[in-house]
């Protein structure tokens, strides 16, 4: 039977386990690369002068005096990207994992910044409880982004010389400033400055200048729409490849053809928890009304035991192509129906762009409308999309309650985590909370 494994859970075990640093300095560092770099130029770290120490050294593991903490305390810097890049640096190369680090009292307080001071040369102010969330959320996202962000900055560098040759702590505090960037679209500016300046103090000005004219091509390009992404193209192995740095996804999964024999699917935590909310039976009918290419339908057919039905309808054929045929591979095609057709009447168009949030909201409620004439009495209708906007889904929700007082919210406290469940009892994952994609979903009942 598929399975579906969480691309989260592939990273824990690929990434959270750290490296030694001794088998760090063998490999390439080069997102697409497997092989050696001894005698190909790149530089392993092990061969560079570094202003690196991860272990308490003989002569700086004695207390320190009040007046040299003073004296080592360094105010200008932002303290949650100096903790953040040195539990990077921990995870890379000291055997700690980043949710040990995350528990409050272990990877936190004095002890974290001991790791500070020996790594750095400096403390920085201690981390209030923002400071620390800040530090959860980048340690989390860079190490689950690193192979993407790393793809990026390989681009932005000069040559790959450059990339493979660089000082590991100054490598942390770009994907540190991309991370912030790509992923989190903090305020540029901000994060531009604040990484410059901890380079300049950590390492020296010219890995700051280093950082800044790296930082500012990523915002140019962010800019114009065009940051340097994998190519889907050439044969299986290169698009393995392509989507593993796309998804920042470890190859071997997806080379091993594991994925090509229909044994497991991969998709993102959050669209797993829209199908618990579902909460699919054996013996039940489900429609699923916008299912290509058909996460959903896959999972939820998977959860059917071989008994009932998941009637999936796209306006798209190519894409309902797709999910056949992966339906077909993960055998659970016994129990998908596929319906080719627009869910609304067939004088609605669906092929106009939508141009702005009006006509996306009000394709969102003839979709509503549609699928609410599909359920039968004492039956659920869940709504869900992939955003975070309130405009597309509690917005939605609400107006569609009012034109349709015959339904009812039903809370998803039963299905999901609490940390997804809203006040009104809807699912919701936020890419910052919880590191993982945005979604929405509603259980709405119809009354008997
Ligand atoms: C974001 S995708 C759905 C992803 C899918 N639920 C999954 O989990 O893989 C949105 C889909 O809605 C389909 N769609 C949009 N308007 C539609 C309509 N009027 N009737 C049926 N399908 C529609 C699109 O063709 C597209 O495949």
């Amino acid at each position: 039977m598929a399975q579906v494994l969480s691309i989260r859970v592939i990273n824990s075990a690929d990434i959270y386990k750290a490296s030694e640093p001794s088998k760090f300095t063998k490999k390439n560092r080069g997102p697409n690369s497997a092989t050696s770099t001894r005698g190909k130029g790149p530089v392993s770290p092990a061969h560079r002068t570094q202003k690196l120490n991860l272990e308490v050294s003989p002569h700086r593991a004695g207390p320190v005096s009040p007046a040299q903490r003073t004296e080592k305390l360094n105010l200008e810097v932002s303290p949650h990207r100096a903790v953040s890049a040195v539990r990077l640096m921990r995870i890379e190369f000291g055997g700690a994992f980043a949710d040990l680090l995350n528990e409050k009292g272990k990877g936190s307080g004095d002890n974290e910044m001991g790791y500070v001071e020996r790594t750095l040369g400096f403390r920085t102010r201690a981390l209030d409880d923002r400071d620390l969330r800040l530090v959860t959320d980048i340690v989390g996202g860079t190490i689950r982004w690193r192979r993407y962000l790393d793809h990026l900055i390989l681009s932005l560098c000069r040559d790959e010389s450059t990339f493979g040759s660089m000082e590991p702590l100054l490598l942390q505090i770009l994907r540190i400033g991309f991370y912030e960037i790509v992923k989190l679209d903090m305020p540029p500016y901000a994060v531009v400055d604040e990484n410059v300046r901890l380079a300049k103090v950590a390492l020296r000005p010219g890995a700051g200048n280093m950082v800044n004219g790296i930082l500012r091509k990523l915002l140019l390009l962010k800019g114009n729409n065009s940051l340097p992404l994998p190519k889907l193209e050439g044969n299986d192995r290169a698009q393995a490849r392509a989507l593993a740095t796309l998804y920042s996804h470890p190859v071997i999964v997806i080379q091993s053809g594991l994925l090509k024999e229909g044994l497991c699917s991969v998709q993102d935590e959050s669209a797993g928890l829209v199908v618990s909310v579902v909460d699919p039976q054996p013996g039940e009918s489900i429609i699923d009304c916008c299912a290509a290419p058909g996460g959903k339908t896959l999972f939820m057919a998977s959860r059917l035991s071989g008994r009932g039905v998941v009637s999936a309808i796209d306006v798209n054929k190519g894409r309902l192509r797709i999910l056949r045929e992966a339906a077909k591979l993960q055998q659970v095609v016994d129990v998908i129906t596929t319906v080719h057709a627009d869910l609304r009447r067939a004088d609605l168009r669906w092929n106009k762009r939508l141009e702005d949030m009006e006509q996306l909201k009000n394709l969102q409620d003839e979709l509503l409308d549609a699928a609410s004439m599909l359920v039968k009495p004492g039956g659920v209708l869940v709504y869900s999309t992939c955003s975070i906007d309130p405009e597309e889904n509690e917005e939605r929700v609400t107006a569609f309650l009012l034109r349709h007082p015959e339904f009812r919210i039903d809370p998803v406290d039963r299905y999901v985590p609490s940390t997804f469940v809203t006040e009104k009892g809807f699912y919701s994952s936020n890419p910052v909370k919880h590191s993982i994609d945005g979604a929405f979903a509603a259980r709405l009942v119809l009354s008997l």
